[in-house]
């Protein structure tokens, strides 16, 4: 790294012992001064602590302030505990809050305190703290919030309340709450009346449908204001410009915990405040030339959907209503017949197969932003009709009967599966990886599900095939025109007492899930839109080998 200038040394007391405190444009570091130092209060030290450094980057600092040693305890509680005489011979002190690392992804706000002997040197390190601090350009200093109140485990309230407030006022971020009312509260606000230009950011506390509905109302915003037709597949969307930030307080948080690592609200709120941005592809849905939705993980047909569907009517179960679901629905192992035609992304650098994974600062991902919207992209990008253009150039096609068609944009790490659906996804390489697991025994299928949790290859099955896709689309065996699309709704309940009294036999449609949400058609258009959004997350960081290394110490 390139050397830095040094903007600030000074010895100044911390706990019982005298550190050497440096700044510079990049970190702050402070490094115990082990000769000559002198132990006031007579506490024991740890022999591992003598001498030990500890090195925090800037970017990583939430925030400074000073604390008032002549009133006593306004910050900090253990500033009474102090003994008289630090108070007589370090008078003035300041506090600074930064990130730490602690176990699985999870980072955590640390307060140090450093005691000066002198007012303003005390001022003199405040001061240049905070203009480091404003000259990181990218940290949002006021954000739109939404919460939504009943997702989850309905503490979405409480999370936001007891958690993330109090950070966002640490570092100095003002917010608008919005506790919504109702299902597309937030996202028809977003579209329609708020007032964007006054926020550097969105923030949304629930689960993966709540950040769906802000996805739709920025990107729905964002097409407006610049006149695009979202109806059109073939349209180029207008990337949205503010950044999203997901506290997780739903029941998969799979997108939260696929860029960040885990979910957990204070990590969340923390990767919000130093102000991180990683880009993410979207998904649109159409039919027939009219758009449905938009997609940021799972596209799901068959299992997924018909888990979805059936565990909607048990919202009141929570979180667990998936795993019931699903148990109903591997049960139920229901079949369905259709076509899948794709465009693979044969110009990417990776395969869905690949032992690399997606994590911050991705190389893929770094590299492939520009690659939907090059001009060699533009020929064969049009969906062919399966029925008569199913040989076009570039494009393939797989018939049969499947138990789920599964499109990931990203890995759908979630607490259920931590590799996720489709571990080497990237997240914004403005590709989906189509998962299609043809029809086999239920013991063959749950096999393919257990490998989700284990570290075995999910698609080294006979039965499952694997496509890293631009496009795709999915015309279900049935379908010959809309009219009988339609008519399957009216249908169904008739439909699926016919099937419960004759187990053989399968529906013909199931339901696509869109990242939680029931898609109205079962023949859908799907491209992908590279780097389409961007949320206050850097990606999954790599696990430092050992835990000292997340803090090493600074080389001076
Ligand atoms: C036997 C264990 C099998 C574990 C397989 C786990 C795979 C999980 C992959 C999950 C991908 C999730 C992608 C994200 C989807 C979300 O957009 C979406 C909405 O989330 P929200 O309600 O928070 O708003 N969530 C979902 O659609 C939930 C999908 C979860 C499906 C769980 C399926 C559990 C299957 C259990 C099968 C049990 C078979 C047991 C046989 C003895
Ligand atoms: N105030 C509200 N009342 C009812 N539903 C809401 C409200 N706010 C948001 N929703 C809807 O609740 C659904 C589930 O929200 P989400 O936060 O994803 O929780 P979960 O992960 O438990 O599904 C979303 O589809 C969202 O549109
Ligand atoms: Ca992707």
């Amino acid at each position: 790294m390139e050397k830095q200038p040094r903007l600030l040394a000074s010895q100044l007391f911390l706990k019982n012992s005298v550190f050497e405190v440096l700044l510079n444009g990049v970190l702050l570091t402070w490094k115990e001064i082990p000769a000559n130092k002198k132990v006031i209060s007579g506490s024991i030290h740890h022999p591992l602590k003598v001498g030990t450094s500890h090195s925090v980057s800037v970017s990583e600092i939430l925030a400074v302030r000073e604390l008032h040693v002549d009133g006593g305890t306004k910050d900090d509680g253990r500033w009474q505990k102090m003994s008289q005489k630090l108070t007589e011979a370090y008078p003035y002190a300041f506090t600074v809050s930064y990130v730490e690392r602690a176990r699985q992804h999870r980072w955590r706000c640390s307060d140090v305190t450093f005691h000066c002997s002198e007012w303003a040197l005390c001022q003199q390190w405040v001061q240049t703290i905070r203009e480091q601090l404003t000259a990181l350009t990218s940290r949002p200093k006021h954000l739109l919030v939404y919460i939504n109140p009943y997702g989850g485990k309905q503490q979405g309230k409480c999370i936001y309340e007891q958690k993330v407030a109090p950070l966002f006022a640490c570092a100095s971020i003002s917010t608008d709450v919005i506790v919504t009312e109702h299902a597309n509260h937030a996202r028809d606000h977003l579209k329609t009346e708020a007032e964007l230009k006054k926020y550097d950011g969105v923030v949304c506390v629930g689960g993966d449908g709540m950040f769906s509905e802000i996805v739709h109302g920025l990107v729905s915003r964002t097409q407006r204001d610049n006149g695009v037709d979202q109806n059109s597949p073939e349209e180029k969307l207008v990337p949205c410009t503010l950044r999203i930030g997901i506290i997780p307080a739903g029941s998969t948080d799979c997108i939260c915990y696929a860029t960040v690592g885990i979910n957990d609200p204070v990590t969340s709120a923390l990767h919000v405040i130093v102000g991180d941005s990683q880009p993410m592809d979207v998904c649109s849905v159409h039919h027939n030339n009219t758009f449905l939705r938009y997609s940021v993980s799972l596209l799901g047909y068959g299992f997924y959907g018909d888990v979805l569907a059936d565990s909607e009517r048990k919202r009141w179960m929570g979180p667990a209503r998936y795993d019931f679901s699903g148990f109903k629905k591997f049960l139920t192992h229901h079949h369905y017949e259709g076509a899948v035609s794709f465009l693979p992304a044969t110009d990417t650098l990776g395969t869905p197969r690949d032992k690399t994974r997606c994590r911050a600062g991705c190389f893929i991902c770094q590299h492939d932003g520009q690659l939907y919207s090059g001009d060699s992209q533009e020929e064969s990008k049009t969906a062919p009709d399966v029925s008569d253009r199913e040989y076009e150039v570039g494009w393939g096609v797989v018939r049969g009967k499947f138990l789920a068609i599964n499109a990931a944009s990203m890995s759908c790490a979630c607490p259920r599966s931590p590799k996720g659906l489709s571990p080497a996804a990237h997240l914004a390489d403005g590709t989906t990886d189509l998962i299609l697991v043809r029809k086999c025994s239920r013991f063959n299928f749950l096999r393919h599900l257990l490998r989700h949790t284990s570290k075995d290859d999910q698609f080294d099955m006979t039965f499952v095939e694997v496509h890293r896709v631009r496009r795709f689309r999915f015309t279900p065996r049935h379908c010959q025109n809309d009219s009988e699309l339609d008519l399957r709704e009216n249908g169904k309940q008739l439909f699926s007492q016919i099937c419960r009294d004759h187990p053989a036999c399968s529906s013909a449609y199931s339901s696509w899930n869109c990242d939680g949400e029931i898609l109205p058609h079962a023949a859908i258009e799907v491209g992908v839109h590279c780097q389409l959004i961007k949320l206050f997350a850097r990606g999954i960081e790599e696990q430092p080998l050992f835990e000292d290394l997340a803090n090493p110490p600074c080389a001076l």
